[in-house]
């Protein structure tokens, strides 16, 4: 068998020769190009190149040859030739310096600038626009930030929000977001496309009693659905996610995904099953196909919010999908204050209300929570602190930074718990002014 060196690999680089290395060996995929289910893009990316990590993300190490056949195998790759060149200097170099310290992480945003940046900052913003009240001389020695989420003990008013394929950022995938989870006290909502069994997830907690909810995006076949309801309710979770906000896929999201794991296509493949059919009918039909509490996630105006109430599910949650789904989707922190403005009744009764999107600081928690929150998600940050080889490590450390920011802010606007943050406690004037000027409930 020939002994192949990286320059020779190199120059089979494109549609018309396109080798690749699996594991050491060096394969030819020219003419499987159009037939891989993943489409030829993402094979193409990987061009001349040493493509076992991402092929271990999704591939059994035997499929490349029952695949291809020996007649495609063109040798083994001699390693040490192999030029990876990332911006004209060699990858390793890049990786070196890829990762700071964990210690170095002190904000939630120092993630963010270490994983890729991104462009839709709208939902932060909003944050922005509301500024704090502190009140004094109430006693805030010691904060508790402990609260209940559907009726489950959490040590924050946080949760880790459904994030896609978790393994494309680190190979533990939500198996660390589950760890990290469970140490910090927090509970996860492990999403539909998750990119490991539930199975798996489950035995990943730190104790049985761990709490973890699951994210249902439904199927066009609601037979499918049904069974991976009582697929998940096997394993244990503790509630039904239904997300809402995105029907269909949009563009934004593919070019999000690209950014945050390097694998567009990927996406599009796991989520084409998505049931764009849906009314509220559909909450009947959750309510005879589960007995555990259902939460709506993607409510973007007071209107639905009060359908919602009416309809008596256990929790919504406000958001845009973190601005992904829809250009100039309005703020899910506007859609929280239109209810504080026009339907202030609902808060606080049987139903919960989440909102996701933007937060990045424990000022952001404070605000959501003054305004009637129960509890926020965290989506991106999840993905950019396990990124970078940081994995468990690093979702545990930006929980642990959100929860010294929340204490502290706490302190300052005077509240030793989460009871007592109150709408007087923030001035909405500005974020008022980008409110609808009025609603038909
Ligand atoms: C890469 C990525 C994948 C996501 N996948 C899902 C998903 O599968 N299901 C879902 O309900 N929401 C999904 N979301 C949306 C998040 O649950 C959440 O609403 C959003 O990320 C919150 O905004 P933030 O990222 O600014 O915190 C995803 C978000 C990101 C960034």
């Amino acid at each position: 068998m020939a002994v192949v060196k990286g320059t020779e690999l190199a120059k089979h680089n494109d549609r018309k020769s396109c080798w690749l290395v699996i594991h050491g060996e060096v394969w030819d995929t020219t003419k499987f190009l159009e037939q891989h289910p993943g489409g030829a893009n993402l094979i193409l990316k990987l061009a001349g190149k040493d493509a076992s990590d991402e092929y271990d993300l999704f591939h059994d190490a035997e499929l490349v040859r029952e695949t291809l056949g020996s007649d495609a195998r063109m040798g083994t790759i001699d390693v040490s030739t192999i030029p990876i060149m990332m911006d004209g200097k060699p990858e390793l170099v890049l990786e070196a310096k890829k990762s700071p310290p964990l210690s170095s992480m002190i904000s939630v945003n120092d993630f963010e600038n270490v994983a890729e940046k991104i462009s839709m900052k709208g939902n932060a913003k909003a944050y922005q626009k509301i500024l704090l009240r502190g009140r004094i001389l109430r006693k805030v020695r010691r904060v508790d930030c402990s609260t209940t989420i559907l009726g489950y003990p959490s040590a924050l008013p946080i949760y880790t929000s459904p994030v896609g394929l978790a393994k494309l950022v680190h190979p533990s995938g939500e198996c660390a977001i589950a760890a990290a989870a469970g140490k910090e006290g927090c509970i996860q909502v492990v999403n539909t496309v998750s990119s490991m069994p539930i199975e798996e997830i489950m035995d990943a907690r730190i104790s049985k009693d761990q709490v973890i909810f699951w994210q249902l995006y439904a199927d066009k076949d609601l037979k499918k659905s049904k069974a991976f309801i009582e697929r998940v309710e096997r394993a244990g979770v503790a509630a039904i996610w239904l997300t809402v906000d995105s029907p269909v896929v949009g563009n934004q999201k593919m070019e999000e995904v690209v950014e945050t794991t390097q694998s567009v296509g990927i996406a599009k493949a796991n989520t084409g099953f998505i049931n764009a059919d849906l009314d509220w009918d559909m909450i009947d039909w959750l309510r005879k196909s589960t007995k555990l509490p259902i939460v709506i996630k993607g409510i973007q105006t007071v209107e639905d919010a009060v359908s919602a109430f009416h309809h008596k599910v256990d929790g919504i949650v406000l958001s845009n999908h973190g601005g992904r789904s829809q250009d100039t989707a309005q703020p899910p922190l506007l859609t929280l204050l239109e209810i504080d403005r026009y339907a202030p009744q609902i808060l606080g009764k049987h139903m919960q209300v989440f909102v996701d999107g933007g937060i990045r600081r424990g000022t952001d928690i404070i605000k959501a929570l003054a305004l009637g929150a129960n509890a926020v998600g965290i989506g991106r940050p999840v993905l950019y602190s396990m990124s970078g080889g940081y994995g468990e490590y690093g979702i545990r450390r930006m929980i642990q930074i959100l929860r010294n920011e929340l204490q502290t802010n706490m302190a300052f606007i005077g509240a030793s718990n989460v009871r007592e943050l109150e709408r007087n406690m923030v001035n909405t004037s500005k974020l008022e002014k980008d409110m609808v000027g009025s609603v038909k409930l």
